[in-house]
């Protein structure tokens, strides 16, 4: 068996960046940049004043000083003139500064009468005038390497950006295959269970920022999963979840072997996850999940995610690991690399005593995967290890 580590790479070569595409700036949360955009103008894009007051050449800024009013400037609607000695212009915050004029004097340090001004006796030091291009220049360049969120949107719109080139969003065709299998909601035959890993997996690749396609449950014939293959033609990514391990009923592999799959690797060394298989079928990457609950969710993160990141354009790489101490021992691994449900608490991460790959309740429970290392030996409260964070989005 491989290492997960060599499954990965083997799934990260199955994938590539998609091609871009123009997206609005209005739909473009959560998409991934495929160039860098360039600022069209300046902002501010002329001396803005940052506060509502009086704009006046910075000699003039006198204590006591009488000076005459000769126009006003507020935003959008900005005073055609130039500010002489002597004189100075209503103002408004977000205004243009006019010619002549390098500073503002807030409203509370004026008396006002008529069309003149009189400066208190305290002026603060603040110029109250936000310099042309302080935020960015014209030209600047942003890009971004994440999905983009609310400020990289604030930027790119203020960068006078209406629309973006950004990756693809991938297609992700998820087969659950199962005779047992019904639908939430349907009335299930007593041998039967409901399909619930394909809602998990279509949130977490819709949350990391791909498009899931749903297919009708295959059952345990090559009938019924061919055609489900069928269906999945055109997607990005094909996942099949279940029918992967070595019973007479699971028949992923060799339905996909007689359609002339390409095979990268089946089985790998961790748990859960063992019966993990990855290759290329009609024209397109595919990876079979175990299909117990939380071996295909595990793997969802651990290998879907990371393919999905790859294809938007994220780069070739793993699940983010962090570090964080243990709050309770955990016993020696066995030789495979062991995703451990856990809490994550201001002590560190405690495994859940039941990590039965079955076990979703536990699964929604957790908080961490620690990542436990083939073969590592009994480890202590206090220990560092390294886990993956799940987030209750994913
Ligand atoms: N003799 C052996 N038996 C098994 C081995 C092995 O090495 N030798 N590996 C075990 C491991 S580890 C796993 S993981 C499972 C995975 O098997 P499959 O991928 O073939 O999955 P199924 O048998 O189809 O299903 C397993 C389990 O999960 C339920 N299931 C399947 N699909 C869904 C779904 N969409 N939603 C919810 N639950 C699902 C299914 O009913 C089964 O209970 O094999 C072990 N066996
Ligand atoms: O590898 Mo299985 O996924 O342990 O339960």
């Amino acid at each position: 068996m491989i290492s997960v580590e060599e499954a990965l790479d083997g799934i990260l070569a199955l994938v590539a960046p998609l091609d871009p595409e123009d997206v609005p700036l209005a739909e473009a949360r959560g998409r991934v940049l495929s160039a860098p955009v360039r600022a069209a103008r300046a902002q501010p894009p002329f001396p803005s004043s940052a506060m509502d007051g009086y704009a006046l050449a910075a000699g003039d800024a006198r204590p006591g000083a009488r000076l005459r009013v000769i126009g006003q400037s507020a935003a959008g609607h900005g005073f055609d003139g130039t500010v002489g000695p002597g004189e100075a212009v209503r103002i408004f915050t977000g205004a243009p500064v006019p010619p002549g004029a390098d500073r503002v004097v807030i409203q509370e340090d004026v008396a006002a009468e008529g069309d003149t001004v009189t400066l208190g006796e305290t002026l603060d030091d603040n110029l109250y005038v936000r310099p042309e291009g302080g935020d960015f220049r014209a030209g600047d360049e942003v890009f971004p390497r994440r999905r983009l969120g609310a400020a990289d949107l604030t930027l790119l719109a203020a960068m006078n950006t209406g629309t973006i080139r950004a990756a693809r969003q991938p297609e992700v065709a998820l087969i659950a295959t199962g005779d047992e299998l019904a639908m939430p909601g349907e009335a299930p035959r007593p041998d039967q269970i409901i399909a619930s890993n394909t809602f998990g997996l279509k949130a977490m690749i819709e949350a990391a920022g791909g498009r899931a396609r749903l297919l009708p449950i295959a059952r345990d014939n090559a009938a019924s999963l061919t055609k489900a293959f069928d269906f999945a033609r055109g997607a990005d990514l094909v996942v099949t979840i279940g029918g992967a391990s070595v019973g007479d009923h699971d028949i992923v592999d060799r339905v996909a072997a007689a359609r002339g799959m390409e095979r990268a690797f089946y089985k790998i060394a961790m748990r859960p996850g063992k019966p993990l298989m990855a290759g290329r079928l009609d024209g397109a990457p595919m990876i079979g999940l175990p299909g117990n609950p939380v071996s295909s969710m595990v793997c969802g993160h651990v290998f879907v995610l990371p393919a999905l990141r790859a294809m938007l354009g994220l780069g070739a790489a793993p699940a983010p690991r962090a570090r964080a101490p243990l709050a309770a021992p955990v016993a020696a691994n066995g030789p495979r690399e062991h995703y451990m449900r856990a809490t994550l608490g201001p002590e560190g991460l405690s495994a859940f005593d039941r990590q039965d790959s079955s076990l979703m309740s536990v699964f929604a429970a957790a908080q961490a995967l620690i990542v436990r290392p083939p073969h590592d030996g009994p480890r202590d409260a206090g220990d560092t290890v390294e886990y993956l964070s799940l987030s209750p989005e994913a």
